[in-house]
C-alpha cells in the first residue's frame, strides 16, 4: 500500500516574500534567460547604455571649460575643441535614447518568446490532473504567465540602468568631492532613506500582487462566462447576467482597494523623499551662490555645482527605483522559475517498467482515493480483474466514482491506497506517456477543439495527420464522415464561431456542431488509436438520438470484440453484452457478473434496469420496482 497526499509541493505552494537565495536563484535565471534569447543584443544593449551613462558628465564638465575659457579670455581656438566635444557628446546623448528603446524592444520580445515557450513545456511535463485543481497552484502560474515574459528583460533593464546610475553617480560624486566633500558626503547619505523605501515598498507591491492574484483569477471568469458563446445560451435565459456582472465588479473592487492602499504608501513615501531632496538641493544652491560672491567658486565651479547636486539626487533616486523594479522583477519571477522547474507531479517510479503490450490482465486490487486528504473518500477498496480481450462495464447512480475508476486507469491520479496492475507492473512503474500511448479514450464530455474538423480528429493521434485516410476511417465509424464532407470545406472547415476561418474554405467564418456530432468527434479521436490495447468509453453515447446510438454501439461491440475495453453508460442496454459488469456504489463494487447473473440476483443492477426498461415500455411503472 502505498499513499498519494495532495502536498504542498504538488500544489506549488508559493511564499509570499522569497528569501535572498531565491532571489538569488531568480537572478541567475533570469539573466540566463536573457542571454540564451538573444545574446547579441544583450551585450549590445549594455554597451550603448554605458555609453549613454558617461554622457551627462562628460557635457558637464564640457560646459565647466567652455564657461571658465569664455570668462578667463581663453581664445576662439582654445574653445573649439571642447565645443566640438560637446556638440559629438550631446549627438550621442539625442540618439542613445532611440537606441536604447529599439533594443530594449527587441531583447523584451526574445525573452518573451523563450519564457513562454519554456513555461509551456513545463507546464506540459505534468502528467497528472492534480496540479490543475489547486488553486493557489493556478495563482502562481497566472502570475508566472505575467511574469515569465517580462521580469526577465525588467532584470536586465534594471542591470543596465542600476550600471547607469553608478556611472553617473561615481562622477558626479566625485565632481562634488572636488568642490566640497562634505557636501559630497551629506548628499550621498541622503540616498540611504530612498534606498530603503523602494526596496520595501517593492516588497509590498510584490504582496500586493500576490494577494490580487486570486481575485483577478475570479474577475476574468465572471468577464469570461460574461462574453463566451457557451454561457450565453442560459446567462439571458436566466437572466443571469446582471448578478455575473455584479460579482465581476464586486472582484474588480476588490483588487482595486488593494491597489489604491499600495498606491497611498508609494506616495505618501514618494512625496517625503522629494521634499528632503528639494530642501537639501536648495542648500546646496544657497552655499554655492554665498561661495561663488566670496569669490571662493568661479562661475563654472557653480555651474558644476548646480548641475551635480540634482545628478547625484535623481542619481540615487534611479539607483534606488532600478534597485527596487529588480527586486519587485525578481520577486514576481521567482513564481516562474518555481513553475518551470517544479518538475513532474506525479512520484518518478520506483521499479521503472514498460508499458508492454497487454497479454494477461489489468487488475485493480484494494483500490482506495481520494482528490485530496481532507476530502470524503470516492472509492474505497475496489477490486477488479480485467482479462485482456474482455469487456467490462461500469455502473452505477451518479457519483458512484465510475470516471474516477478509469482516470486512474489513465494513470491521471494515483490511487491513495492500493495498486492498479498491467500486467503485473504497478501503473506507477509505467511512464504516463507510454501508458496512455496504449489506451483510447473517449470521455464523457469530449474537448471541443475551435480547429479544423481534420485536427479535431487527428489530435487524437497526431501521428494520422497527414494521413487524410486514417481520419475519413475514424469519422466514418464514428458516423461522422458524411456530416464532414457537407460542410463548407469538409475536413479542413474550422469547427469554431469565436474564430475566423483560416484555411481559406470560402466563408470567413467556420460552423458549430450539434451535442451528439461532438460526441461523435470524440469516438472518431479515440478510434484513430485502432490498436490501443484498453479502449475506454465513458458514456459515449449519452447525447445522440436514439438511432444513432443504436449504430454507435453496434460499431461499438464490433470494435470491443476481442479487445479489452471498459464502457461507462447510464443506458443499460448498451451494457448489458458487457462480459463483466460492475456496480458501483459509494466507491464500493457492490454487485459482480454478467447481465443475466445480475438480474437474477434481484440487487441495484435490476432495479435500474428494470426501472429503465419499463420507460420504453406502455407502463407507468414497473411491477416492484420503486425508484
Ligand atoms: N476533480 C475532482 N475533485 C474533487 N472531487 C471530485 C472530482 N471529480 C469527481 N469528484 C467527486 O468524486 C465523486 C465521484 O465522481 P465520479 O465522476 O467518479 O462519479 P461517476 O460515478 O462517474 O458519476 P456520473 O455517473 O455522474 O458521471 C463525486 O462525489 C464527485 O463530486
Amino acid at each position: 500500500m502505498s499513499a498519494t497526499p495532495a502536498s504542498s509541493a504538488h500544489s506549488g505552494r508559493a511564499p509570499a516574500a522569497p528569501d535572498a537565495r531565491a532571489l538569488a536563484r531568480a537572478l541567475r535565471a533570469a539573466l540566463a534567460l536573457a542571454f540564451r534569447s538573444s545574446p547579441g543584443v544583450l551585450v549590445w544593449h549594455l554597451g550603448v547604455t554605458l555609453l549613454s551613462a558617461a554622457t551627462p558628465l562628460a557635457a558637464t564638465w564640457l560646459v565647466r571649460d567652455i564657461l571658465d575659457a569664455l570668462t578667463s579670455g581663453t581664445s576662439t581656438a582654445g574653445i573649439a575643441a571642447p565645443a566640438a566635444a560637446l556638440a559629438v557628446v550631446s549627438t550621442v546623448a539625442a540618439v542613445s535614447p532611440q537606441l536604447t528603446g529599439y533594443l530594449r524592444a527587441r531583447m523584451m520580445r526574445a525573452t518573451s518568446l523563450r519564457a513562454h515557450e519554456d513555461l509551456h513545456t513545463a507546464v506540459d511535463t505534468f502528467t497528472g490532473l492534480r496540479r490543475f485543481e489547486h488553486p493557489e497552484f493556478l495563482d502562481r502560474l497566472r502570475l508566472a504567465q505575467q511574469s515569465g515574459g517580462l521580469a526577465p528583460s525588467q532584470v536586465v533593464e534594471g542591470a543596465a540602468g542600476l550600471t547607469r546610475s553608478a556611472v553617473l553617480l561615481t562622477g558626479f560624486v566625485g565632481s562634488l568631492a572636488v568642490l566640497d566633500p562634505v557636501l559630497a558626503v551629506v548628499v550621498c547619505l541622503s540616498g540611504v532613506p530612498v534606498l530603503w523605501a523602494e526596496i520595501s515598498l517593492s516588497r509590498r507591491r510584490a504582496r500586493t500582487y500576490w494577494d490580487i492574484s486570486p481575485t483577478e483569477r475570479r474577475e476574468i471568469f465572471y468577464a469570461t462566462l460574461l462574453t463566451s458563446v457557451e454561457a450565453a445560451k442560459e446567462i439571458r435565459l436566466y437572466g443571469a447576467g446582471g448578478f455575473l456582472r455584479g460579482r465581476m465588479l464586486r472582484e474588480r473592487r476588490a483588487a482595486d482597494a488593494l491597489r489604491e492602499r499600495l498606491d497611498r504608501s508609494e506616495l505618501r513615501i514618494q512625496s517625503a523623499l522629494q521634499t528632503a531632496a528639494a530642501a537639501l538641493a536648495g542648500a546646496g544652491l544657497l552655499w554655492a551662490v554665498g561661495a561663488a560672491a566670496r569669490g571662493a567658486m568661479t562661475v563654472g565651479d557653480v555651474s558644476l555645482l548646480l548641475a551635480a547636486i540634482p545628478a547625484v539626487q535623481s542619481g540615487i533616486g534611479g539607483l534606488a527605483g532600478e534597485l527596487g523594479q529588480a527586486h519587485h522583477s525578481l520577486v514576481m519571477f521567482d513564481h516562474y522559475v518555481g513553475v518551470v522547474r517544479l518538475g513532474p507531479d506525479l512520484p518518478p517510479p520506483r521499479r521503472p517498467g514498460r508499458a508492454r503490450p497487454l497479454r494477461e490482465a489489468i487488475e485493480v486490487q484494494d483500490v482506495w482515493f481520494r482528490y485530496e486528504d481532507e476530502l470524503p473518500w470516492v472509492l474505497r477498496g475496489v477490486d477488479l480483474r480485467i482479462e485482456r480481450g474482455t469487456a467490462l462495464a461500469l455502473a452505477g447512480v451518479n457519483g458512484s466514482g465510475k470516471s474516477t475508476l478509469v482516470k486512474l486507469l489513465c494513470r491521471f491520479y494515483d490511487p491513495t491506497r492500493g495498486r492498479i496492475l498491467w500486467d503485473g507492473t504497478d501503473l506507477r512503474d509505467i511512464p504516463p506517456a507510454e501508458l496512455r500511448a496504449r489506451v483510447a479514450a473517449t470521455f464523457q464530455d469530449p474537448m471541443r477543439y475551435d480547429l479544423t474538423a481534420r485536427e479535431n480528429i487527428t489530435i487524437g493521434e497526431l501521428s494520422s495527420l497527414g494521413a487524410p485516410r486514417r481520419c475519413a476511417e475514424a469519422a466514418r465509424l464514428a458516423g461522422m464522415h458524411d456530416d464532414i464532407a457537407r460542410l463548407p470545406g469538409g475536413y479542413a472547415t474550422l469547427l469554431s464561431r469565436t474564430f475566423r476561418s483560416a484555411e481559406g474554405d470560402g466563408s470567413d467564418s467556420g460552423v458549430q456542431l450539434s451535442g451528439g456530432q461532438w460526441q461523435r468527434m470524440g469516438l472518431a479521436r479515440s478510434f484513430l488509436r485502432a490498436d490501443a490495447d484498453l479502449l475506454i468509453l465513458d458514456e459515449p453515447s449519452s447525447g445522440l438520438d436514439p438511432a444513432a446510438e443504436y449504430e454507435i454501439h453496434a460499431r461499438l461491440r464490433e470494435r470491443r470484440a476481442g479487445r479489452t475495453s471498459v464502457l461507462i453508460s447510464h443506458r443499460l442496454g448498451a451494457v448489458k453484452d458487457a462480459d463483466v459488469i460492475a456496480v458501483l456504489e459509494g466507491g464500493r463494487v457492490a454487485e459482480l457478473g454478467d447481465h443475466r447473473g445480475l438480474l437474477a440476483r434481484a440487487g441495484t443492477y435490476h432495479r435500474l434496469f428494470t426501472l429503465q426498461s419499463s420507460g420504453y415500455r406502455d407502463e407507468p411503472e414497473a411491477e416492484g420496482v420503486r425508484p
